[in-house]
């Protein structure tokens, strides 16, 4: 029943070319509510950072100091002034033991939180939401994009905080020093700025060029390995590696380019400091030749020069985490702003009236919001009386699973209606529906985790004496016991693997555990060996006794029993009746599918 999410290449990552505008940082700032409920941290955090910053920023007034001492212009002695340095070192320490541990606690705690929240928004959304979306793009929202932010709370933000500190407080010092020197240097400056600026939004561009080909590279490696099976069945893994090698070549190429630029902008940058440095140096050795300033004061001036220089380096790659961070967060809100369908924050209420089961679609049509055109139920309408049984026939893609899927309420129906007990599904608590409706599907998945906790997934903190009675009744019993942990046995991807048919009862347990008014069967189209078969039949009986049953048919002699068999054809209901009733009709469509069956059985 369960169709694979259709995947479109072209939905990779919404771009994120984000400028830094006043309304795009605003918006960002939005996901900053997340960092409210640790403010207190936070504000600790940034009073230890603009502590051990001002700290750091003494050491060139420091070293100035030391070499006054040496010139014999200070009135301290040398093991004073360096035995504060060391002071001053100690205290630093201890501050920047704090800052890191007070934004650890804010960026650990709030981006916990956010990835919380979007798991949590992730999933309650519509199932139409994860057809758009490949779940490699959803699990990179929540730990790639969130690990983006974390990194601006617990280095980025600290780091920006510093270098504008270094900047501000190091070009007032220097102009303390020497008013002239310091605009010789600033003479250096806007070129390096202008050259920051403009190299850096181009090498960001290739990065995020190289980053959306190393996503596309990991989309194969992903998709592969799901399927593993069928890579292997095909033998293609030649190609898959062909495939890959050909998306990380792109990686590669991209990469390469991007860091050709890198290069010619670092090794830019740093000819234009150093080149800076040696023309004040230059100029301030005139200064101090002329007398004009003490050579300790040169030393400290070229210092901070170093510490501004430093800074202004730093800024460009510090803008472009700014812009990253713009991105990954608007991503993330746009997932947080989402409509979801299921409330998980107010407590579910039992709901006042039990549901008796009573289904009637009233000439419902449909199309698939991701294939709007292509309309897959054309009016259906059907009644089942409360513990009544139907079965849907019909060929593969004649809109079987659909209509389920719309009785679920995993999509809204387009025109028409559905009611359950006479009241539309629209007008249900979602949850109240689906916690009345069990299925069991074509193909069961089992979570990886014990036998016990798989049947439990029925119904949550469901007593063992319960799932004991669950499994019984499923048929089950017998060979949950065979295996030596019993009830405790792991299933699933690290587990022992079940066969088809034992999957199919532990599925019925779960039902039978839920105990729901509706039930959905969805005939698994393998077939089981004959003991299987019966075994799981038996079990079905069970589970179907005085529910509402609606069943997915695909071996007719299954169904003989219902009350109804309903034939669609391409989206429509072209038959219905008994089994008796249709197979009179001689040349209707179901007589046909049961002589085609018998020939082929026989
Ligand atoms: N999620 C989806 N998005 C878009 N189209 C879909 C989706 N699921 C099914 N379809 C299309 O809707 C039509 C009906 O599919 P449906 O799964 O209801 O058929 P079915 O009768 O249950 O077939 P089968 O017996 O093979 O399971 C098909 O043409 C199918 O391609």
């Amino acid at each position: 029943m369960a169709k694979r999410g259709r995947s479109s290449g072209s939905d990779i990552a919404p771009e994120d070319k984000k400028r830094v505008s006043k309304d795009s940082l605003k918006k960002a700032m939005r996901i900053f509510h997340f960092v409210k409920p640790y403010r207190t941290y936070f504000a600790l955090g940034f009073l230890f950072l603009i502590l051990s910053t001002a700290t750091t920023l003494s050491f060139g007034k420091l070293i100035g100091e030391i070499t006054s001492v040496i010139e014999g212009r200070s009135p301290y002695s040398l093991n004073q002034v360096v035995s504060f340095f060391v002071v001053i070192l100690v205290v630093q320490a201890i501050f920047s033991f704090f800052r890191i541990f007070f934004f650890a606690q804010v960026s650990e705690r709030s981006m916990a939180d956010v990835r919380r929240s979007v798991y949590g928004k992730i999933i309650t959304l519509p199932i139409y939401f994860f057809e758009q979306r490949r779940v490699g793009e959803l699990t990179s929202r929540i730990s790639s994009d969130v690990t983006q932010l974390q990194d601006v709370l617990s280095i980025t933000l600290a780091e920006f905080f510093r270098q504008i500190a270094t900047l501000t407080v190091g070009t007032v010092i220097i102009f303390y020093l020497s008013w002239k020197l310091t605009l010789f240097m600033l003479a250096t400056f806007p070129v390096m700025i202008i050259a920051a600026i403009f190299f850096g939004n181009f090498i960001r561009k290739l990065s995020r060029k190289a980053q959306d080909e190393l996503a596309n590279a990991n989309v194969v490696v992903e998709e592969t390995l799901q399927s593993v099976n069928v890579v292997k069945a095909f033998t293609n893994e030649r190609l898959e590696i062909k495939r890959y090698s050909s998306a990380l070549q792109k990686v590669v190429n991209n990469s390469l380019k991007a860091a050709k630029f890198r290069g010619v902008f670092v090794s830019f940058i740093i000819f234009a400091l150093f080149g800076g440095i040696i023309g004040v140096v230059w100029y301030g050795g005139t200064l101090v030749l002329t007398g004009e300033m003490p050579f300790s004061d040169l030393l400290t001036f070229i210092i901070y020069t170093m510490f501004i220089g430093g800074s202004v380096g730093g800024l460009g790659d510090l803008y472009a985490q700014v812009q990253k961070t713009i991105g990954a967060s608007e991503r993330i809100l746009e997932i947080l702003e989402e409509q979801p369908e299921v409330d998980v924050v107010s407590e579910p209420t039992a709901l006042s009236v039990p549901v008796e089961g009573r289904i009637a679609f009233r000439n419902v049509r449909f199309s698939y919001p991701s294939r709007p055109d292509i309309e897959v139920l054309k009016g259906i309408s059907l009644e089942v009386a409360s513990g009544r049984k139907i079965a849907l026939v019909g060929q593969s893609g004649a809109g079987k699973s659909t209509i389920v899927q719309l009785l679920m309420r995993y999509y809204p129906v387009s025109e028409g209606s559905i009611t359950v007990d006479g009241r539309n599904i629209q007008d249900f608590d979602v949850t109240d529906l689906r916690q009345n409706i069990a299925v069991v599907p074509q193909e069961v998945m089992l979570f990886g985790g014990s036998i016990k906790e798989n049947i439990a997934y029925g119904k949550p903190g469901a007593t063992d004496a319960e799932i004991m009675e669950a499994a019984r009744r499923a048929n089950a019993l017998e060979f949950i016991r065979s295996f030596p942990e019993g009830f405790d046995t792991v299933v699933g991807e690290r587990g022992v693997k079940l066969s088809g048919g034992q999957r199919q009862r532990i599925a019925i347990a779960r039902a039978i555990l839920k105990d729901p008014a509706i039930l959905i069967l969805d005939e698994a189209t393998s077939s089981l060996d004959a003991e299987s078969e019966r075994l799981v039949q038996e079990a079905l009986d069970v589970l179907m006794q005085n529910r509402t049953t609606i069943i997915i048919a695909h071996r007719l002699a299954t169904i003989r029993k219902v009350d109804t068999i309903y034939v669609i054809r391409e989206g429509q209901i072209a038959e219905s009746g008994t089994h008796d009733e249709l197979t009179a009709l001689g040349e209707g469509l179901y007589a046909n599918l049961v002589k085609l069956q018998f020939e082929i059985t026989e």
